[in-house]
């Protein structure tokens, strides 16, 4: 695989804790996973292993990249199965979790998801319209046709 260097170094990637009706879900998970690897990007993520994080987390991982997950201990026993991926950073609440996630990543990409990740993408939006950050967000078009995610846009944004 050929490799493209980012100005990313860590992007945090929000997305659901199942895997969604739609297959295209699921390819869009594994998809972005193969740009980041493509990229050397680590990730940096909720720290499930459920659904899509589970997916997205698993690729980047098995890609070589680095893994962060970071994850409430109260959590663990609902959204960890087996074995963690990459190094798992456990935290006391959500609040340091969305705090550890933010501070640990250069730019943000949603995938789809449900009041989870919605609830993540429209914290760290308002943080940067606050201007308690100045890191990019992104949520990814996903092409049914060639099962591609419009990535060129990542590479424009501006960190
Ligand atoms: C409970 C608190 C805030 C509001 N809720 C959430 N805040 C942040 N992250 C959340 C919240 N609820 C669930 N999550 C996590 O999002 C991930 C994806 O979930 P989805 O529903 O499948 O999209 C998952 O890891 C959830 O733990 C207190 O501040």
């Amino acid at each position: 695989m050929e490799e493209t260097k980012s100005k990313f170094k860590r992007i945090c990637v929000f997305c659901g804790s199942s895997s969604g009706k739609k297959a295209s879900y699921q390819e869009a998970a594994v998809e972005l996973a193969r740009e980041l690897v493509e990229r050397r990007i680590d990730l940096v993520y909720g720290g499930g292993s459920l659904g899509l994080m589970g997916l997205v987390s698993q690729a980047v991982h098995d890609g070589g990249r680095h893994v962060l997950g970071v994850i409430p201990r109260s959590l663990m026993p609902r959204e960890v199965t087996g074995e963690p991926v990459g190094e798992v950073r456990a935290v006391s609440d959500m609040h340091q979790r969305k705090a550890e996630m933010a501070r640990q990543a250069d730019a943000f990409i949603a995938l789809p998801g449900g009041y989870g990740t919605l609830e993540e993408l429209l914290e760290v939006i308002t943080w940067a319209q606050l201007n308690i950050h100045h890191k990019p967000d992104y949520v990814p078009e996903y092409d049914e046709i060639t099962a591609k995610l419009v990535w060129e846009e990542v590479d424009r944004l501006t960190a």
